[in-house]
């Protein structure tokens, strides 16, 4: 079954065609870095289906045959208008009036690795990025997929501080693909409908740092103590299981391209003026125990609205939060000193 915002984008697409000229829209410009790759593509695709949120594509990779890609997505009939930029060379040009510049530029995981093996070929990559953005659209959204989150995030976010540029409001490391399976692993396991259930997850996005709050999954469920550390251990594992299931072939994209995905359309729903938007993400906040801490964010128009904080936690949610928090605290030191 499609996705429902790929229903809802066939309907609006439809009445967009009939009647373009009565239609109220406003202009986003999204810019995806990477947009070429495993994820990069299948995310260009979903975005190039939401012209109710999204004006403008720049299509942006290393590789030659980028030019290629965006020439096939911009044969899909929606009004989303594509473009292709190619190398670095084309870096800067395709992130000039960006809205949202969404980063899975880099490497994946091969089986055996975590995600912090990444950061020696991630790192570099996420910096570039930061320097270019903060020269060209330094008050765009920033959503960054590239592993390891944890600590390319800090890596971007001190980049734009040297660059006396930083806004933390608009810098956010992508966890969505975790929210996405904790509603799917819990609605598999009770047999509701997965699209129905919202479980948010906090913490971070590797390993324990993946702390996702199932007591208050909505709706309710009633879980034993087994139930939820087997639920936990499955959530926090499910990246390395899928690279392992790939034998070599890289790490989560279809999903990831779906998180990213939902993560851009609910950050534009809210420049908008949607009210009500919540979403986790990984974000320099100070406010966890740790610098960065993905929490329940509420999104307005210029990203992060209010920290929602983590809610009435049970005390296996607690013990795994100061877990992660120590986790965490590594992972930021490692791409602080990075940029240093
Ligand atoms: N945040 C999350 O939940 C998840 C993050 N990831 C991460 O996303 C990243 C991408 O994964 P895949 O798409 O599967 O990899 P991939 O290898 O299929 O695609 C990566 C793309 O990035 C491009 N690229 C590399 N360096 C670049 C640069 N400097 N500028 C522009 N483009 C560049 C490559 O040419 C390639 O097309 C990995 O680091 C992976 O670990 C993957 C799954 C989930
Ligand atoms: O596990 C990986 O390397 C990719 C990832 O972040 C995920 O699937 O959650």
């Amino acid at each position: 079954m499609l996705p429902r915002f790929i229903y809802r984008s066939i309907k609006i697409n439809h009445v967009l065609s009939r009647n373009l000229s009565t239609t109220q829209r406003n202009d986003f410009r999204v810019t995806v870095v990477g947009a070429v790759g495993g994820i990069g593509a299948p995310l260009t695709l979903l975005l190039k289906l939401q012209p109710d949120l999204v004006t403008e594509l720049n299509v942006q990779d290393l590789v030659k045959w980028t030019p290629g890609v965006a020439l096939d997505i911009s044969h899909i009939n929606t009004a989303v208008k594509v473009k292709a930029f190619t190398g670095a060379e084309q870096l800067r040009e395709s992130l000039k009036g960006a809205d949202i510049v969404v980063i899975p530029g880099g490497v994946p995981r091969k089986p055996g690795m975590t995600r912090d093996d990444l950061f020696g070929a991630n790192a570099g990559v996420v910096r570039d990025v930061a320097v270019a953005c903060a020269e060209t659209c330094p008050d765009a959204l920033i959503n960054i997929i590239t592993n390891p989150v944890n600590s390319v995030v800090p890596v971007f976010c001190e980049v734009m501080r040297k660059a006396g540029k930083l806004n933390p409001s608009k810098i956010f490391g992508i966890s969505t693909l975790d929210l996405v399976r904790s509603s799917t692993f819990v609605a598999n396991l009770k047999g509701l409908d997965p699209g129905k259930v919202v479980v948010h997850s906090v913490g971070g996005h590797s390993g324990i740092s993946i702390v996702p709050l199932l007591s208050q999954c909505q709706p309710s469920v009633t879980l034993t103590p087994d139930e939820v550390k087997t639920l936990t251990n499955n959530i926090q594992q499910a990246g390395t299981n899928v690279v392992k299931a790939k034998v070599g072939a890289g790490s989560a994209q279809l999903a990831m391209a779906f998180a990213g995905a939902r993560f851009a359309f609910n950050l534009l729903r809210a420049k908008k003026g949607e009210s009500n938007i919540v979403e986790c993400a990984f974000t320099l906040n100070n406010s966890h125990g740790t610098k960065y801490f993905s929490s329940r964010l509420l999104l307005g128009k210029n990203g992060i609205e209010k920290d929602l904080g983590l809610g009435k936690l049970s005390d296996f949610e607690s013990e795994c939060i100061k877990k992660a928090i120590e986790a965490i605290k590594k992972n930021v030191a490692k791409g602080e000193q990075f940029v240093k």
